[in-house]
């Protein structure tokens, strides 16, 4: 039996208006991921990569089709609906960590999961595994500018999952760093996901490490393509 689907893109269109020219990015694209599954998303610069991770995350609205994530439909959704169903279900990470310069690594962590409601302790305790388990827990108490970068991604990764989502999205999460930090960076990434369960797309340009995903898919004509 095919596992549940954690996002679901149907016949997505996005296009950008840049003075008389018009820019027709995605053209009907459709796209499945499931729980517990990795896709690596591969295709050339300006081809669509970083809009269809807005998109799939909520954090962009499609000029036509449909963004369904765990089955329910968010295109007809309000802004606030939308919200809550992003830091509810969606983990996303940036090329660049996006940490907060001024809070610790620990409490980078702990942030969405107070946002969410969770008790400090409780949220404090999770943030902490977190770090353990990405293998810096030595380095809760610093603050980004004291980490590495490959350090400030694994607290990015935390971060991104600290709330359980159902769906990681990341994009360009080790462009960066250099390939050794890069490798192990992934590595820890592939193994929360398959110890979460969750459902990961990465938008990667390097080919070795989107070869460590259970599928690849790219972009042409607008289109998400499935890559041998
Ligand atoms: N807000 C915007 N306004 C106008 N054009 C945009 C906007 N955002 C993206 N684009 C254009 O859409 C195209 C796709 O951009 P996108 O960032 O999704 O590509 P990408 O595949 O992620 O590229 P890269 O690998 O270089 O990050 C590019 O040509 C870009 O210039």
């Amino acid at each position: 039996m095919n596992a549940r689907v954690a996002l679901q893109l149907s016949g997505v269109d996005r296009h950008y208006s840049q003075g008389d020219t018009f820019l027709s990015i995605l053209k009907g694209a459709d796209f499945t991921l499931r729980a517990g599954e990795t896709v690596a998303l591969v295709a050339p610069s300006g081809t669509g990569k970083s809009t269809l991770l807005h998109i799939a995350g909520l954090l962009e609205r499609p000029d036509a089709g449909e963004v369904l994530i765990n089955g329910r439909s968010c295109g007809t959704m309000n802004d606030e609906a939308r919200t809550a169903v992003r830091r509810s279900d969606i983990g996303f990470v940036y090329q660049f960590h996006h940490l907060l310069p001024e809070f610790t690594a620990l409490e980078n962590i702990m942030m969405p999961q107070l946002i969410a409601g969770l008790g400090k302790s409780e949220a404090k305790e999770r943030a902490a595994a977190l770090l353990d388990y990405m293998r810096i827990g030595h380095r809760a108490e610093h603050r980004p500018s004291e980490l590495s970068g490959g350090e400030q991604q694994r607290v990015a990764i935390a971060r991104a999952v600290a709330n359980a989502p159902l769906v990681l999205l990341a994009d360009e999460p080790t462009g960066n760093l250099d390939p050794e930090t890069a490798g192990y960076v992934f590595e820890a990434l592939k193994a929360l996901v398959r110890q979460s369960g969750l459902a990961a797309m990465i938008a990667t340009h390097n080919h070795q490490l989107a070869s460590l995903m259970d599928r690849r898919v790219t972009i042409e004509d607008g289109k998400v393509v499935e890559q041998a």
